[in-house]
């Protein structure tokens, strides 16, 4: 999607996205990253996420977002000072525990995340068409430190009845993304029942799963 195509969801608050209690997945599967406290986690397409919010009880979080909107929604929700600086191609709001960097995710550098030992992808490689996963799972690799680690969350139902995002991600296409890596399945369970926008599009199922990878 194009980057006019966020700011409009953002500025409308069109984020049917935003989980406001956080995604239900998040605590059961944490600590199967086995992650030693303090670890930095970086967490892209972070939107104002509240599931930042649980993940910096552990952990100093790094966001990247393009939407100033949902920064400043999340700063002030969580009623953080921050400081806004200009980091290279970026903007990045520091705030205690928080990194937060302003912009597009394909611009976020090594040097950035030389210090992130793990991922929190829920609804981030979900949110973009088919060539721009590719790419930013490319990139993600390209710039995280070896011995990285990821709890992603995707979502699979037939494409052909409605468009993304949220994009259909199948099995077959983690592995592929991810080959190479160490990818496990977490856990997958069939969550259409009551998702009205999907319903009514007529899929037979929406599946969504948790991913453990390790890279
Ligand atoms: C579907 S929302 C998910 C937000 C968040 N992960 C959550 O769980 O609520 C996708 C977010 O990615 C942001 N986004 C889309 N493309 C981006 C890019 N190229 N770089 C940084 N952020 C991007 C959008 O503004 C939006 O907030």
């Amino acid at each position: 999607m194009e980057a006019a195509f966020w700011h409009r969801r953002w500025q409308n608050n069109d984020i049917g996205f935003h989980q406001p209690d956080g995604h239900r997945w998040l605590p059961r599967h944490w600590p199967a990253l086995s992650l030693p406290p303090d670890a930095p986690v970086l967490v892209p397409l972070c939107g104002k996420s509240v599931d930042m919010h649980w993940l910096r009880r552990q952990h100093p979080v790094v966001g990247v977002e393009l939407s100033r909107a949902a920064l400043d929604s999340f700063l002030d929700e969580h009623r953080l000072t921050a400081s806004w600086q200009s980091a290279g191609d970026l903007e990045v709001a520091l705030a205690p525990g928080y990194t937060l960097y302003c912009g597009d995710v394909f611009l976020l550098n090594a040097e950035a995340v030389s210090h992130v030992q793990a991922v929190y992808d829920r609804a981030a490689l979900i949110a973009l068409p088919p060539p721009m996963r590719e790419r930013y799972v490319a990139h993600l690799r390209t710039i995280l430190p070896a011995g990285w680690r990821m709890l992603l969350v995707t979502l699979e139902y037939d494409q052909s009845k409605m468009d993304g995002p949220p994009f259909s991600v199948s099995a077959d296409e983690v592995q592929r993304l991810f080959h190479g890596c160490a990818v496990r399945q977490l856990e997958v369970e069939d969550v259409l029942s009551g998702q009205a926008r999907f319903e009514e599009a007529g899929l037979e199922a929406l599946r969504e799963r948790a991913w453990l990878i390790e890279g």
